[in-house]
């Protein structure tokens, strides 16, 4: 990966990294908190004139003490600045982000609400195979057995992370795959239905089913009769990773979306397998992943990198966001043709199309 070819720090700024990185929990804290406590929002509002510690503590409610604990770090984060003449604080360009992107918020609650006490497990995870981590948020095998019955915030921000990825690729997705005019798709992993409504929406005839863990597959039904498709959507419970012979055979389109980044190789490779073993002459399969190694932007491939340990820690131990190359050799293994691949879709997902 082109980002990584050099060491680009001289000796002193490396040991400041280094610093920054053995406190790096401390300051995604301090920026969570000063978001939530509404100490940015203030901020935010006084614009570059800034606040002093008393202003922030009358519109915010936080106290004299944690306005300056909090903001002392917050200016070491590179979250404020401080105008020692006039005595106050300033939102830095980072800071409105923290308070303000979409992006940042889901990565954030992401982390601090699913991922963050499960990852003092990492090393366990890694030496054992398992998601180690996964205890922190229930008694479950993995992650995928509990997603419906995951304790809050964790449940709303696991979701709110999933769509906001899935969301922004859905029109230019609808574009390609409806571009043949597809009468019948199964959407595999389907989740919470979302593709299924977005392709109901999308086109008057389409019918979609939705192959996922019985457990999950409840959520989608729900939100089908809600939508008012429940003839047009259908559930098919099936575990994948057993062989399966109820997986919906000779439909137009085998979708999966940020589906096979949920298993190993081998596992990828077999679940491949019986897609291709469904398929009819003209069947097509998509699959929509998110690959650390076809990002435009460094940010792209950190976001991700830092994505699969997720994976290790908490949800099942062995799977990741891949390397387009390896995740490539799987496809092949599993006898399936890469008729084209399209990278940049929404925010860095790449489309293969296979048949
Ligand atoms: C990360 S979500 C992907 C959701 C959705 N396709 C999207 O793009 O947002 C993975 C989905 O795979 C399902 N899943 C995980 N393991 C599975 C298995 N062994 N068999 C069937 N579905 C499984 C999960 O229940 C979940 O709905």
């Amino acid at each position: 990966m082109d980002f990584y070819k050099e060491d680009k720090l001289k000796a002193v700024e490396a040991i400041e990294q280094a610093q920054r990185l053995a406190f790096a929990p401390v300051a995604f804290h301090t920026a969570r908190s000063l978001r939530d406590l509404g100490v940015l929002a203030a901020l935010d509002e006084a614009g570059e004139e800034g606040l002093n510690a008393e202003q922030i503590t009358a519109s915010s409610g936080v106290s004299d003490y944690g306005v300056k604990v909090l903001l002392d770090m917050g200016l070491s984060a590179g979250l404020v600045t401080w105008n020692q003449a006039r005595q106050v604080y300033v939102l830095t360009r980072m800071g409105y982000f923290i308070q303000h992107d979409e992006m940042t918020r889901a990565n954030m609650d992401f982390t601090a609400d699913v991922c963050y006490a499960g990852l003092q497990h990492l090393s366990e995870a890694i030496s054992e195979g398992k998601p180690a981590g996964l205890k922190e948020l229930g008694a479950w095998d993995t992650i995928y057995q509990g997603l419906s019955s995951l304790p809050e915030p964790a449940k709303q921000s696991w979701f709110n992370f999933d769509h906001f990825y899935s969301d922004k690729a859905f029109p230019k997705l609808l574009e390609l795959v409806f571009a043949n005019q597809p009468s019948h798709i199964v959407d595999i992993g389907g989740n919470t239905g979302k593709w299924a409504l977005k392709c109901c929406e999308h086109n008057p005839d389409v019918a979609i089913s939705i192959v996922d863990l019985p457990q999950q597959l409840a959520m989608a039904k729900a939100n089908a009769e809600k939508a008012g498709y429940s003839e047009r959507i259908n559930g098919v419970p099936c575990n994948m990773l057993e062989a399966n012979q109820n997986i919906p055979k000779g439909a137009d389109i085998y979708w999966m979306s940020q589906f096979l980044d949920c298993f190993s190789p081998k596992e990828i490779t077999a679940i491949l397998r019986q897609v291709k073993a469904a398929m009819g002459p003209d069947s097509r399969v998509f699959i929509l992943e998110l690959f650390p190694d076809r990002q435009r932007h460094e940010a792209g491939a950190h976001s991700l990198n830092a994505t699969s340990l997720y994976f290790t820690c908490l949800a099942n131990g062995n799977s990741r966001f891949y390397r387009s190359t390896d995740f490539i050799e799987c496809i092949q293994e599993a006898g399936l043709t890469i008729a084209e691949q399209i990278d940049d879709i929404g925010w860095g997902h790449s489309l293969i199309e296979c048949c």
